[in-house]
């Protein structure tokens, strides 16, 4: 069993776990798995303040999410997986960010690594798409991670601090203060492989260090960096027990209501002190 060293340790950072659904569900699975995944956090008597729980379906979902959370009140954030770095006009195919405020959004996922390989997104279009999160009020959660040939050579925190630095260009204190950091090594996503503990405070703690170069103040010590890349219920208390990880972007396994549960009920799995 683990040992949640965070238990006695007071960061202030309330953990966050967010479900990053990627290309799946339709909005009637969205609505059936939100109501089980609330269903069974209400039944464990989930403290929402002391585990953020948040969704991130497919934008065709959001307004089912929406009416859901909104109706009957639930204690669930949400948010959408990607946005347009405009606000209006003639860009077939993107969404505004505008239009997620609408639906309620408060996160959304700027950077992730399948949009950066499979779409092409440079630093730069992370960065415009930051800023156009914060335009318009939403909570960026900014992914960012090296791949496996990057990690064989040792230089992941180089890569990473070097993304984040373009990532963040020309983004105030202010609102740094509010964003999410998600460190997803790609070797590690959907495969199945997970970093060590280790693997994950590593870079984690590089992240923080960074933002303690960038911004003055308490900004490095308030901002939640999550781990992502293969967490499961199984593995979630070891890397939630590392000093400097507040919470995890979990893809796979938060499209099962039961699975996803469990993750935000990592404390349920570990010793305190
Ligand atoms: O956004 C989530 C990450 O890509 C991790 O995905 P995974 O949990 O399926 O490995």
């Amino acid at each position: 069993m683990a040992k949640d060293t965070k238990a006695t340790r007071p960061t202030g950072r309330v953990p966050l776990m967010a479900g990053n659904w990627k290309m799946n569900l339709d909005h009637l699975q969205a609505t059936h798995l939100v109501q089980k995944l609330d269903w069974t956090l209400r039944d464990a008597k989930h403290d929402h303040s002391a585990v953020e729980v948040a969704v991130l379906p497919p934008f065709t979902a959001l307004r089912s999410v929406q009416t859901l959370v909104e109706g009957d009140k639930l204690d669930l954030r949400y948010g959408a997986q990607d946005l347009s770095p405009h606000t209006s006009g003639a860009y077939t195919g993107d969404i505004s960010g505008a239009f997620l405020a609408k639906l309620g959004c408060t996160y959304v996922t700027i950077g992730h690594s399948e949009r950066r390989e499979g779409h092409g997104e440079t630093d730069e279009v992370v960065n415009a798409k930051v800023k156009a999160a914060y335009t318009h009020g939403l909570t960026p959660i900014l992914c960012c991670g090296e791949a496996l040939d990057v990690r064989k050579e040792g230089r992941q925190v180089e890569h990473v601090v070097a993304q984040l630095r373009a990532d963040l260009d020309g983004v105030t204190k202010e609102q740094a203060a509010t964003v999410v950091i998600a460190y997803e090594p790609i070797w590690a996503i959907g495969t199945g492989e997970v970093a060590t503990p280790d693997d994950a405070q590593e870079v984690c703690a590089a992240i923080r260090t960074l933002l303690a170069e960038l911004y003055s103040g308490d900004v490095a010590d308030g901002v939640r960096v999550l781990y992502g890349g293969s967490v499961k219920a199984a593995n979630v208390a070891a890397i939630m027990a590392q000093e400097d990880v507040d919470g995890a972007l979990v893809g796979g396994a938060s499209i099962d209501p039961a699975e996803f549960a469990a993750i935000c009920r990592y404390r349920d799995h570990v010793t305190a002190g």
